[in-house]
């Protein structure tokens, strides 16, 4: 990315936490006086391995973001997570965008954090500050003003199921699996994954799954309000992800703007309070009351002229 582009990012970024929860005034430091950000962006650089790819397709106004680094199941190196948060980054100023599929490669979601990299930083602070940054950039991911679907194929785990949680909707092929695996590895999750479940499946749910370590399958996920649909199609990658793209085709057809604004008034009425909440949605409005689309569909009804 440019610096330019990075500049860009961190302006957003400030702006999307400052306008939506007002959180984060203050920029916490580290003993050496650098912001703590910077210190675990340098710990998660020495962990090369694999890749977070980005294809925009401008036709579909469909991006596909893939968690890419199949000799470990797709785990998380420090350096992919690193570049998830530009890729996020990049997806927030897409303007004509209308939706982003997360998706792993060769076959499997994504198995969590890279154990190799865990071990290295298994101390507290580190923890916190790697939770910190994931938190961050998938809270981002959440909020993108894009409707995001996770495609599961193969196994969700640890932090890979997390991710599925920082979607609006999640799909699964038949042979999909999500599990929380963190109670095994003597852990809880930390990307904000047990938040963002209890807020999908309720806390009843999210204590069984969670405390079981459950090994959920697609059937039980849709019972239980996690999984949207399952997709029973065998022949390969491609198939799925079109089958994925035809699901959403109804929630994308129309303009990227007002598909956009959309997703705007549902983050602020999931995050917001009521007040809040309401005054982001005028503000919202305002940005297609009389726009193109609204003239259009107004020209569309001379019954009403
Ligand atoms: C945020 C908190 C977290 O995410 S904690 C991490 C949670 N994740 C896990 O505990 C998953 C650990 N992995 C496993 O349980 C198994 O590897 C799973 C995914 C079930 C696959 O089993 P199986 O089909 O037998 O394959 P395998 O074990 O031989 O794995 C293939 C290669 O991939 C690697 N791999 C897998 N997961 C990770 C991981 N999270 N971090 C680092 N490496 C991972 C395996 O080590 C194996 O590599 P290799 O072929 O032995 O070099």
């Amino acid at each position: 990315m440019s610096v330019c582009g990075a500049a860009r990012c961190r302006w957003i970024q400030t702006r999307s936490a400052v306008s939506l929860l007002q959180q984060n005034r203050t920029v916490r430091r580290h003993s050496t006086g650098a912001p703590e950000s910077n210190v675990i962006r340098e710990k998660l650089q020495a962990f090369p391995g694999g890749s977070i790819d980005l294809q925009k397709r401008q036709e579909s106004g469909i991006a596909v973001l893939t968690v890419n680094n199949p000799a470990r199941m797709n785990a998380f190196s420090g350096c992919m997570m690193l570049e998830l948060e530009q890729r996020v980054c990049e997806l927030e100023t897409w303007t004509e965008g209308k939706a982003v599929v997360v998706k792993g490669a060769a076959g499997n979601f994504c198995s969590g954090s890279d154990l190799n990299a865990v071990r290295a930083i298994a101390n507290p602070q580190d923890g916190m500050r790697m939770c910190e940054f994931m938190q961050n950039t998938l809270t981002r991911l959440l909020r993108l003003p894009l409707i995001s679907m996770a495609l599961v194929e193969g196994r969700a785990l640890g932090g890979g199921a997390e991710l599925t949680t920082a979607c609006d909707f999640r799909l699964m092929t038949s042979d999909g699996v999500i599990q929380f695996v963190h109670k095994h590895m003597g852990l809880v999750p930390g990307w904000g994954g047990a938040a963002r479940l209890v807020g999908i499946v309720g806390s009843q749910n999210a204590l069984k799954l969670l405390s079981g370590a459950v090994k959920l399958d697609p059937d039980c996920g849709r019972q239980m309000g996690l999984v949207d649909e399952v997709l029973h199609c065998s022949s390969g990658e491609a198939e799925t992800l079109a089958h994925a793209e035809q699901w959403l085709g109804p929630f994308i057809k129309g303009p990227a703007p007002v598909i956009q604004a959309i997703k705007k008034v549902v983050v602020s009425g999931r995050e917001l309070p009521l007040e809040q909440a309401l005054k982001t949605e005028r503000n919202v409005f305002g940005t297609v009351w009389g726009g193109p689309a609204n003239l259009q569909a107004l020209a569309l009804k001379p019954k009403h002229k």
